[in-house]
């Protein structure tokens, strides 16, 4: 029985009018049907649809395109010939035979072999569009049997059988009418990439021929949507793999769309949009490997402000006078490929390389003769927001540019477009895409601290920026120690030490006005050694802000108040890191927590956590006074800023109880048993106080190293926390150990975390490596910091992906 179509075909109705009825055409391309899985995976799709019945494109299966025009190029070549054959039949059997049910498969079996019986014979005699036919036929043929083996009705169409091309113009009303001819209930079928000519020549519609072919089955039948179904759900803002901070689009106006097609986007097509033209239905970009996904919708409706940086590699540039008639958008028609034409007074056409001959041919037919430049270029354009169209670049950007120093540039009101030579790197065309697209996300970072390891956090900061440029950006939002403050959104790594020595005085109301009015993300970088600082943490996460703490103190907190800022955090939803506060860069406790969450139990946690005690005790041997060592492990930066902290034990006193605190122990720092290093009394009093008496240490440390030697042992200052049935133990304490003791073989400097939990008992996880120091101590806070970066980014993300699905429920309801 043939059925109507619902809107019935008239030339004159083909307006830019919506048209009542939801028809709709879904097309399938080679990598949506490369084998059995994927063709039942389409059929689920369109099982799945809210439109009981629907036209359908399909392109080859996988790659039988190629395979055919392999076979076509060894023609000549008859033992080749041969082996292309079987190659190819083989593989197109098996498609069948793993594709349909065992009923169904000889059906298909019996018609591809006779299509293959006379592949060889059309190869020889030229025939080489009905050779090509075969892989789309087959794909209509397996389709539509595996649709009616899931109880449908479904119908194969050989597009040959209704569409006609005069030259390059499709022949609409021909068509139509000999498409109402076919059509049958239930899901039609139709072959992608092949048609005649209005004489009746097999042809096919070259590069993307088959998105062509579901726009023109569209436009024809008058479908409302049509969907193109690929391995992508999204348009992006410019080349995601190598832009990665590329949006992803979910609408797209179809002016933009255009546009970005005639540019060379890979996923929409010139030819494609065409038929789209003068008629109004929406192509929907979807991916067939994630249907759950609302795809991205172009059309006409699509109120959203979109902007797109695009390149394309290796072009020409071809210039003649404008009075010339042809246009871009014709050579392109014939070329099968990209022709941009450029904004300006002369015609200048962007052309790839590789089609320069074809394009010099075809302008040659029209005597058209142009200037071609002589060197090969990248062109880059940014296609502008529809709504500010009259936007030029901003400052920044352009002065980007001005040091790219393109060799061309070009720009209306809806286009700028620049030639380069040399090509831009990825990194750079994700630099220029920033400035064009900044970031949504920029996490705010404010900086207690410019000390020894402060001022070292900042100089790396600025390379920081640049490994995250087009994620996210770190913005440095203030900086400030315990004299002055600047707080200021034209603060940058290059000039904070210039702006931070004129600021005004450092006062923490201000700070925390300051933090409470700044745009969340935001996070407060502690790298100062203060307890009132620490202190005031609660305060600070009140207004929403992140911590990192290189500061120990505000870990070691009494547990009361420990746990109040804890509580705070968990409220707020802000992250509090602070890994650098044990063992410096070494990431210990993310070691701790990985093993905790993934079930395991820790048992004892022992070893050295301090580095300036690890550089002393190695690189002492008596030749002069400890307190010398002292002043030279203070100058590389390993020291706490009061060295007593390190050879008191409280430093390392502090770092058990972070480690202790984060198996979950409710340990205070009074539950350490600490035997210091440091006479007891010399912790008392200033550090030039403390110097005057340095004799008292330097005789302690002597005689207790040469007891040591004299037994043939080394001096190590070990800290152990043991949890046991009856509760934790812990303490920290100089010990004299023999030369093959674990602890014994480091370098200066060297922490060791020996770790034992129930999976690791006989064999302990073991952690070694500097402890100490400003630049591993900066790496430290960086990676903490590199963390939250990427918690803002995956929130974003989040949230982004929330919006286009509430979006594109708003528009199904709608
Ligand atoms: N060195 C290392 O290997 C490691 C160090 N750390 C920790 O890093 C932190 C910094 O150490 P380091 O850089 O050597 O110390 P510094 O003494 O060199 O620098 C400390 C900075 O903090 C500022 N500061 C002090 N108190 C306050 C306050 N109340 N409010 C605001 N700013 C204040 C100081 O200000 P001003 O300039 O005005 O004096 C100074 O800029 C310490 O907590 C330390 O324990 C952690 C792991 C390893
Ligand atoms: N002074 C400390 C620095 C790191 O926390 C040490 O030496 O371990």
């Amino acid at each position: 029985m043939a059925v109507q179509f619902s809107t019935a075909f008239n030339a004159t109705t083909f307006s830019a009018t919506t048209v009542a009825s939801a028809l709709v055409v879904h097309k399938f391309g080679g990598s949506s049907l490369a084998s059995a899985e994927r063709f039942h995976a389409v059929a689920d799709i369109l099982l799945a649809q809210p439109q009981a019945s629907a036209w359908v494109v399909v392109s080859a299966p996988g790659d039988t395109t190629d395979a055919l025009l392999a076979l076509l190029d060894a023609a000549a070549d008859q033992t080749a010939l041969e082996q292309h054959w079987q190659a190819l039949s083989q593989q197109l059997r098996l498609l069948v035979t793993r594709t349909l049910s065992v009923a169904t498969a000889p059906l298909v079996l019996n018609q591809l072999n006779s299509w293959l019986a006379d592949v060889p014979v059309a190869a020889q005699a030229g025939r080489h569009n009905d050779v090509l036919a075969i892989g789309e036929k087959l794909s209509t043929l397996l389709l539509s049997h595996l649709l009616q083996d899931r109880g449908q009705q479904a119908t194969a169409i050989d597009a040959r059988d209704f569409l006609r091309l005069d030259g390059q113009q499709v022949q609409w009303q021909q068509s139509a009418e000999l498409l109402q001819q076919l059509v049958q209930p239930g899901f039609n079928v139709v072959t992608g990439f092949i048609a005649r000519t209005v004489d009746g020549k097999s042809i096919t519609l070259g590069r993307n021929g088959s998105d062509y072919s579901a726009t023109i089955v569209g436009r024809l039948v008058l479908a409302q949507s049509i969907n193109i179904w690929t391995d992508v759900d999204a348009i992006y803002s410019a080349d995601p793999r190598k832009v990665p901070s590329a949006r992803a689009y979910r609408q797209v106006p179809f002016a933009q769309a255009r546009t970005l097609a005639q540019l060379g986007n890979p996923v929409l097509h010139a030819k494609t949009l065409s038929p789209l033209a003068d008629f109004n239905a929406e192509l929907v970009v979807r991916s067939s490997y994630e249907p759950e996904q609302p795809g991205c919708r172009v059309s006409r409706q699509a109120a959203i402000e979109v902007q797109f940086v695009t390149d394309l590699a290796d072009v020409v540039l071809v210039t003649f006078p404008k009075s010339q008639q042809v246009t871009a958008e014709q050579a392109a028609a014939a070329l099968q490929s990209t022709v941009f034409a450029v904004p300006g007074d002369v015609k200048s056409w962007v052309v790839e390389q590789k089609n320069l001959d074809a394009l010099l041919s075809f302008l040659g037919q029209q005597q058209i003769y142009p200037r071609v430049s002589s060197a090969q270029y990248q062109a880059i354009a940014w296609v502008k927001p529809a709504a500010k169209q009259q936007q030029q670049l901003s400052l920044q950007a352009a002065h980007w540019l001005e040091r790219q120093q393109p060799a061309f540039s070009f720009e209306n009101a809806e286009l700028a477009l620049w030639l380069f030579q040399p090509p831009l790197s990825a990194r750079e065309l994700t630099e220029f895409h920033q400035l064009l697209l900044p970031s949504q996300v920029r996490l705010n970072v404010v900086v207690a601290g410019t000390g020894n390891v402060g001022s070292e956090f900042l100089a790396l900061l600025g390379k920081q920026q640049q490994a995250f440029t087009g994620q996210i950006e770190l913005k440095l939002a203030g900086v400030f120690n315990s004299r002055q403050a600047c707080f200021s959104d034209d603060l940058t790594v290059q000039n904070w030490p210039q702006q931070l020595a004129t600021a005004p005085a450092y006062q923490k109301q201000e700070l925390l006005d300051y933090l409470a009015a700044l745009p969340s993300p935001k996070v407060l970088v502690d790298i100062t050694p203060s307890k009132a600082f620490a202190e005031g943490y609660g305060d600070f996460v009140q207004t929403g802000c992140h911590l990192i703490s290189a500061n120990k103190q505000g870990v070691t907190l009494p547990l009361a108040q420990y746990q109040q800022i804890s509580a705070l955090v968990a409220e707020q939803q802000v992250s509090w890191l602070a890994n650098t506060t044990v063992g410096a860069g070494l990431p210990v406790q993310r070691i701790l927590q990985e093993l905790q969450s993934s079930g395991d139990h820790i048992q004892q946690i022992s070893g050295i956590f301090s580095g300036t005690l690890s550089w002393l005790l190695c690189k002492y041997d008596g030749s002069a006074p400890f307190s010398e060592f002292v002043t030279k492990a203070q100058a590389e930066g390993l020291t706490e800023p009061d060295p007593r902290d390190d050879l008191s034990g409280k430093d390392v006193q502090r770092k058990l109880l972070v480690l202790a605190r984060e198996l979950g122990l409710t340990l205070d720092i009074n539950d350490i048993e600490l035997t210091p290093l440091l006479p007891e009394g010399l912790e008392q009093g200033s550090w030039d106080e403390f110097w005057l008496k340095r004799d008292e240490l330097d005789s302690a440390v002597a005689a207790t190293f040469a007891t040591a030697k004299a037994a043939g042992q080394v001096l190590r200052y070990v800290a152990t926390l043991t949890v046991t049935a009856e509760g934790p133990k812990a303490n920290v304490q100089l010990l004299s150990v023999a030369p093959d003791h674990p602890l014994a073989a480091i370098q200066a400097c060297d922490n060791v975390f020996v770790i034992e939990s129930d999976w690791y008992q006989a064999n302990p996880l073991v952690l070694k490596g500097p402890g100490a120091g400003r630049l591993v101590t900066a790496g430290g806070i960086h990676a903490d910091l590199a963390i939250l970066a990427r918690q803002q980014m995956a929130a974003a993300k989040a949230a982004r992906h929330s919006q286009a699905q509430a979006a594109a429920w708003a528009n199904e309801r709608a």
